[in-house]
């Protein structure tokens, strides 16, 4: 844990992040409208992904960015204010991703399999962040600021932006547990890819957003995400070693998240039961 916390971002650059983030969802819409989501793309300024006429949308705004690779850049989705907003994120970008970079060496110990074989699958540690805006809603309980999921990605670092708790993850026993947000810190959470390459050693986790009756929240997410070109399976010398056989079927990464997209428009909570072996 000590090598975690010498490792760990500097505080410096995570209230700065926090500070430009803030400043520029106060913009006025005009301005943020600079950076909209085209009608046809991911990245910019917009609404929470919509995957049909149908869906019932999420309470929330949200900026969707590629950070890494760093020439996947689409610069113009970047805001130009406030005028440190693009240095901070790049600073926090980078430094999120050296964050990972050591707790998938961790894991990989953990596990008893070469690091450097899972930390090769991460190759120009791709990197996307969504930072969402929650407005307050008189009606709170009547809407979800963001409906049950899991992360579709490898690793997701989640960073409070203002200290209002609204995250909440879905224990064993089905209940909702809230996570109380601590200024400077980040939530680690495995997304689905971990949980095939482990073979089911670590589990990704079920969460969700509620929204405040009266105040505004806003998060960053961080998404880390595998080289496109990897295969999604069970690590086979985990396997080997586990001898209870593969938990999850094996796919191309790009078919994987072809499948998550396609799930999206069902609106299933899970796509990973598709690929679970029982
Ligand atoms: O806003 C939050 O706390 C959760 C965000 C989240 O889970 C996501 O963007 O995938
Ligand atoms: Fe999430």
């Amino acid at each position: 844990m000590s090598q975690l916390i010498n490792h760990g971002v500097p505080d410096e650059v995570i209230q700065d992040v926090k500070r430009d983030i803030a400043e520029f969802f106060k913009l006025p819409l005009e301005a943020k409208k600079e950076h909209a989501k085209p009608p046809d793309g991911l990245e910019g300024y917009g609404q929470v992904f919509v995957f049909s006429d149908t869906q019932k949308l999420d309470w929330s705004d949200m900026l969707y960015l590629m950070l890494r690779p760093v020439e996947s850049r689409e610069m113009r989705f970047w805001p130009v204010q406030p005028p440190s907003f693009r240095s901070s994120v790049d600073r926090y970008s980078s430094e999120a991703a050296k964050v990972v970079s050591c707790l998938l060496r961790f894991m990989a110990e953990d596990m008893g399999v070469e690091p450097e074989r899972l930390l090769e699958m991460f190759g120009g540690q791709p990197q996307t962040m969504k930072v969402t805006y929650y407005p307050p809603c008189r009606q709170a309980s009547d809407v979800l600021g963001l409906s049950p999921h899991t992360d579709a990605c490898a690793m997701t670092l989640l960073l409070h932006v203002n200290d209002v708790q609204g995250l909440q993850i879905r224990r064993d026993d089905g209940r909702w547990l809230a996570v109380e947000p601590l200024d400077g810190a980040l939530i680690v959470s495995v997304g689905d890819i971990i949980e095939i390459l482990s073979n089911g050693k670590y589990k990704s986790v079920e969460h969700r957003a509620v929204v405040h009756p009266d105040k505004e929240r806003i998060s960053a997410a961080m998404f880390h995400q595998p080289r496109y070109s990897i295969t999604v399976e069970p690590l086979p010398e985990l396997v080997k070693k586990d001898g209870a056989g593969a938990r999850y079927k094996s796919v191309g990464y790009a078919e994987f998240m072809r499948h998550f997209f396609s799930a999206k428009l069902d609106g299933r909570k899970s796509h990973l039961d598709h690929f679970r072996i029982d």
